[in-house]
């Protein structure tokens, strides 16, 4: 029986696909082999020895202290783009609330009092405080192509705007699916000097802290608008304020309040509504759960965040499945142990991801607890599995 816990609530459609007879899924499950959760902070956590793999519902992962979970040879999985369609479609709203000031008209509206008749002449007088201007023939610029920047880039296309777009990571596949005249920029001052739109797409690190600060935002074009549904972070808020003050910024549309956002009228703040819609919360369950029940049951990887794809058909009498550290000589340590053992390999994988390392190898007889044991004492070995 495997014990999975949720951090978060996780759709249904997502936890239906764990057998009741060979899992137990709750919220509170006391030494949990799997945790699920989306954005649950998860740093500082008390995580117990027999946590196997932890299940992001989503795409960003800073909420879940990877590093601190590689060291115990805990998979991290997410869901990539399995959100991504979501993203994209609020991110069209966004950049037409921003150049439209729809926020701002309703928020007027609301504020109206009198008959009908008196609301129809003040929102004839009114409505010239909100002329905004439209989108095709103007530029928006992509920072971060992956899933949801791709899908970005390619829909402005079809709404008849330039785009340009800066990935200095951009993989062949999300490169492949880029719609051929999105141009792409040679770095990101050239973007931030060509867009008429901004949209970020990138993971919260430290390389992508404050793309825009005091010091990019004179590089801007006057009245841009910026897009953040990416991280609370990227932006320097008060680097926006002050750009929104000087009309630098028209309009700030983003998934992140705070107070020094929330009642400024030209930002528009969202309750971190990109992945909420009933089909984003059912891919990304679904995605994760698939994943995290190969891997209690098979041992395979896929979308991992911190250690590398691996899927091995099944073929021998038993499999054994073990996270190290990527040094040298482990395979060399891990098959001395088997040999001893009497244990003959009949088929294996071994990859690597930066600093981790993992080995799923099919045997052809039974291992016992004793060889387990030894191999898991091996220096740099992290978990070792019998399935
Ligand atoms: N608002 C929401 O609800 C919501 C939903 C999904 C994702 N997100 C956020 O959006 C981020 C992106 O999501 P995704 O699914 O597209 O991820 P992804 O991993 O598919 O794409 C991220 C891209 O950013 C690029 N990148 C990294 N550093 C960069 C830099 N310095 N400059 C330019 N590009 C850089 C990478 O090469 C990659 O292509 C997530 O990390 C998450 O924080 C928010
Ligand atoms: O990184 C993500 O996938 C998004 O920020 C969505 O977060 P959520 O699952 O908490 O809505």
């Amino acid at each position: 029986m495997y014990n999975i816990q949720t951090l978060n609530a996780i759709s249904s459609k997502g936890l239906n696909r764990f057998p009741a007879d060979h899992y137990a899924v709750s919220d509170n499950a006391a030494a949990a082999d799997a945790m699920l959760l989306r954005s649950f902070k998860l740093h500082d956590y008390p995580f117990t020895d027999n946590l196997l793999a932890v299940g992001r519902a989503g795409s960003g992962t800073n909420n879940v202290p990877v590093q601190a979970l590689s060291e115990r040879g805990v998979v991290v999985f997410n869901a990539p783009g399995a959100n991504a369609n979501a993203v994209k479609e609020l991110v069209i709203a966004g950049m037409l609330m921003g150049c439209r000031n729809i926020g701002p008209a309703m928020d007027f509206v609301r504020g109206l009092q009198g008959t009908d008749a008196e609301m129809s002449v003040a929102v004839e007088a009114g409505k010239k405080h909100f002329g905004g201007f439209e989108l095709p023939g103007r530029t928006l610029g992509v920072i971060g192509l992956g899933a949801i920047g791709v899908k970005i880039a390619n829909a402005a296309r079809h709404l008849g705007m330039n785009v340009i777009g800066y990935d200095p990571t951009i993989t062949i596949e999300r490169a492949w699916q880029l719609d051929s005249d999105v141009e792409a920029a040679p770095n990101l001052d050239t973007l931030l000097a060509q867009s008429d739109f901004i949209t970020f797409h990138v993971p919260l690190i430290e390389s992508t802290r404050h793309l825009i600060n005091a010091d990019s935002l004179k590089n801007l074009k006057d009245g841009v608008v910026l897009l953040n549904f990416a991280r609370n972070g990227i932006l320097d808020d008060s680097a926006v304020l002050a750009g929104l003050e000087s009309g630098k910024v028209y309009a700030y549309v983003c998934d992140f309040p705070s107070n020094a956002l929330r009642t400024n009228p030209r930002v528009m703040t969202l309750p971190h509504l990109g992945a909420s819609t009933r089909e984003a919360e059912e891919n990304c369950a679904i995605m994760v759960v698939d994943q995290v029940r190969d891997y209690l049951e098979n041992g395979n990887i896929c979308n991992s965040v911190n250690l590398p794809n691996v899927k091995l058909r099944r073929t021998g009498l038993a499999r054994i499945a073990l996270v190290n550290q990527n040094n040298p000589d482990m395979l060399g340590k891990i098959s001395h142990i088997l040999g001893q053992a009497g244990v003959n390999i009949a088929h294996m994988m071994n990859d690597s991801k930066g600093n981790m390392a993992y080995t799923l190898m099919d045997v052809d007889s039974v291992v016992n607890e004793n060889t387990r044991v030894a191999l898991a004492a091996i220096p740099g070995v992290l978990k070792v599995r019998l399935l």
